[in-house]
């Protein structure tokens, strides 16, 4: 099947980059850069998000000085190794008379409404001047709970941020298998619509040998993505011509299918739980009515509970009677008016349709 993406994201994991003995894999890495040359002159944006950086510091200093804490040794290994990681990118990309640039990011960038803009502004000029950015998390800043999960969470964002048609991640394995792929009688999923499976109970919670997330979180951010109105591609990055077959021609790999498109705000709103600084609690009548897939807004007479202070603008985490997740939206007052409000008729929205993300 042949896709016609316009705006991609290639999300490549440590595996991908790496040889079994967690040394930098230069041939893969060469092979990849030329098949994104190849599709960047087919008149594709490129946006690369790489992981990497620890294992090409390894390379570097294999013998680091096991310091107290293993933050330290990831902070030593991926400052040295990006700049060799990077340094690998740009001369096999100049080689194609190509520019690739560096990006380092941290999850408060996407916390912050004007870094948010700023970062975006940043992707849409470097991709006018023809260059291709190559997205990593900054690993030196973010350590423990500043950190992404992985950079599959980095890239899903990345993709809602500049409206992608596609979000292709490549790991070491050929997409999402329905059991143990090592089992002889398991197979690839191939098409996963919204809510189908439940990953969770499918995907051992193993990760592959240099990766951090694992596929759980690669199925759960793929759904996520996918629910914002982009595809996503889970392939074997250690494929031949991954890229290329995929996109031009028949590969067995997982595809998650696009729903409708959503709004750009609301786009930033979904991946915007962890800017939450307060919560509502809804009854069951008003859980209904925002998880119907109907256009409604949240009223205050289905609050039954706010906590926390937040003002006009400030994003809140909506949830059920049982604490459970509802979604989030960004409040049109602050925390004492809706706690005024709760549980009256007849008046002003808390959060209106367009500023409210469910995750039903
Ligand atoms: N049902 C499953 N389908 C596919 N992979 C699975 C499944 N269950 C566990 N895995 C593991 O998930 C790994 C990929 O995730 P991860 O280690 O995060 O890779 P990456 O470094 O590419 O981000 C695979 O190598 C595989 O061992
Ligand atoms: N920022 C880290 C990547 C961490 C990460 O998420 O790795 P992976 O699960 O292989 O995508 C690095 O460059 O080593």
């Amino acid at each position: 099947m042949a896709f016609s993406y316009k705006r991609i994201i290639v999300k490549i994991g440590s595996n991908v980059l790496t040889k079994e003995n967690g040394l930098p894999d230069y041939s893969r890495i060469q092979h990849l850069v030329e098949q994104l040359v190849y599709l960047k002159k087919k008149g594709i944006e490129l946006i690369v998000v790489s992981s990497g950086a620890v294992a090409s510091g390894r390379s570097l200093l294999p013998s680091v000085k096991e310091a107290k804490h293993a933050v330290a040794i990831r902070q030593v290994l991926s400052s040295i190794g990006q700049v060799k990681l990077i340094n690998t990118y740009s001369q096999l990309f100049n080689e194609h008379e190509m520019l690739c640039a560096q990006v380092l990011v941290t999850k408060e960038d996407f916390r912050d409404r004007v870094h948010y803009l700023n970062m975006k502004n940043c992707f849409h000029s470097l991709l006018q001047n023809d260059v291709i950015p190559i997205v990593n998390e900054n690993d030196v800043i973010s350590v423990t709970e500043l950190m992404f999960t992985d950079n599959d969470e980095l890239a899903g964002l990345i993709a809602s941020m500049l409206n992608a048609n596609a979000l292709i991640i490549l790991s070491n394995i050929d997409g999402i298998y329905n059991g143990d792929p090592k089992l002889p009688d398991t197979h690839i999923i191939e098409k996963v619509k919204q809510n189908e499976y439940n990953f969770s109970a499918i995907i051992k919670a193993e990760k592959s040998t240099f990766g951090r997330g694992g596929m759980i979180t690669k199925a759960s951010i793929a759904g996520k993505v996918a629910k914002l109105g982009i595809a996503v591609h889970i392939a074997n990055g250690k494929r031949d011509n991954v890229l290329k077959d995929l996109l031009f021609e028949d590969l067995v790999h997982t595809h998650f299918l696009p729903e409708k498109h959503k709004s750009e705000r609301k786009k930033w709103i979904a991946h915007a739980e962890g800017a939450a600084s307060g919560t509502v609690q809804l009854n069951t009548g008003a859980k209904e009515v925002l998880t119907s897939g109907k256009v409604s807004s949240l009223l205050p007479i289905g609050i039954t509970a706010v906590s926390g202070e937040f003002k006009k603008g400030d994003v809140i985490k909506i949830l059920d009677e049982h604490q459970q997740t509802i979604g989030w939206g960004i409040a049109q007052y602050g925390a004492d008016k809706a706690r005024e409000r709760m549980g009256v008729k007849n008046q002003k929205p808390l959060v209106h349709y367009d500023y409210l993300y469910s995750v039903y």
